[in-house]
């Protein structure tokens, strides 16, 4: 990451490498601070996933960086630009697939796509044509058989990757995925960390998801950022979080016929010395590593509850759980 990318600038190329740069973002809802503080940065064909407990801020932080919602304090760089400020030529450089969308329900699925990629056709570049052609994005998302049915029949799962379509005809440079998997089956979902893949890597597409699929996080993302307190508590592979948190190792051995079970956080430690103590008399021996559920869970605990709020979770505010 580059610090070059902290001043407001207008273009790709001139950001530094950084793509997303947000300090000291806040966002009070009433009297209640939902986001506190949160600071982080993502480079450009970065797949970074934000995780945290129901009411935590995920949406919010998305939709201030979409330029969809005002934040209340804070700097926020998106693709160069503040999107409080930003124009049409940022918007169409930008894709967005929010939680649910249900409308256009009588269009058929090739028409709506062509119609919405129209909008980008001014945007085009000789790098980046826009729009991506219709049939060959219906592809990618595995709609090519539905290509022609009206929105309204499609299956919830088909639907979903009808949101990532649309979130994807203008060729975004940066997406932005909220809960893109949820209702898929373990196909589409398999097919559609394949598409974040490739277009990660093929077309250096940057990517900030929200999920609540931890083993999807760690499959998909090159960085987790955990969101909790109104903070970003986290912020790293899940190896790195693994870690930095309190989350333990779990043994678990027979002596004398009897089960024994024990958390730690230095399992060959305490497997070496259980053994210097018993030596054969130890069977069964198992450990069973902190999973990034642990790990995370372990941040969570660690630092508070969902949502920032001062008095504690407000009125109005969606129970935190932590899973
Ligand atoms: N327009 C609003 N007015 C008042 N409070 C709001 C508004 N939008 C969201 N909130 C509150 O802000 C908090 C954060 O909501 P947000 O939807 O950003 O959380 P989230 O992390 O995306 O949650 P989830 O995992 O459940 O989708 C919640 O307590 C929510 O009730």
């Amino acid at each position: 990451m580059n610090s070059e990318g902290t001043a407001p600038m207008t273009t790709k190329t001139s950001c530094g490498g950084v793509a997303l740069d947000v300090e000291g973002l806040r966002m009070r809802y009433g009297t209640t601070d939902v986001l506190r503080d949160v600071t982080f940065r993502a480079r450009h064909g970065e797949v970074v996933a934000l995780l945290g407990p129901n009411g935590a801020g995920k949406s919010t932080t998305i939709e201030i960086l979409e330029g969809f919602r005002l934040r209340s304090a804070g700097r926020v760089t998106v693709l160069g630009t503040d999107p409080a400020h930003a124009d049409e030529r940022w918007r169409a450089r930008v894709g967005v697939v929010l939680q649910s969308w249900r409308d256009h329900g009588k269009w058929r699925v090739r028409e709506l796509l062509t119609h919405f990629g129209r909008y980008y056709v001014p945007y085009a570049t000789e790098a980046v044509p826009r729009p991506w052609d219709a049939d060959e994005l219906l592809a990618a998302v595995g709609l090519s058989a539905q290509a022609g049915d009206k929105v309204r029949t499609l299956s919830g799962g088909q639907r979903r990757r009808l949101d990532v379509a649309v979130g994807l005809v203008g060729r975004p440079e940066l997406l932005f995925l909220d809960e893109p998997t949820a209702g898929l089956d373990p196909r589409a979902r398999y097919e559609f960390h394949d598409l974040v893949h490739r277009l990660a890597a093929d077309h250096r597409t940057t990517i900030l998801l929200t999920t609540h699929d931890l083993a999807e996080a760690d499959k998909l993302a090159d960085r987790i950022m955990i969101l909790s307190g109104g903070r970003i508590v986290a912020d790293g592979s899940a190896a790195d979080l693994a870690r930095r948190a309190a989350a333990a190792d779990e043994v678990s051995w027979t002596r004398e016929g009897r089960h024994f079970t024990h958390r730690t956080g230095e399992s060959t430690r305490f497997v070496r010395e259980l053994f210097l103590e018993h030596g054969e008399a130890i069977g069964d021996l198992a450990v069973r590593r902190a999973s990034l559920e642990d790990t995370y869970l372990a941040l969570v605990r660690e630092h508070g509850t969902g949502s920032g709020g001062a008095a504690g979770a407000g009125a109005g505010q969606k129970a935190v759980a932590a899973r």
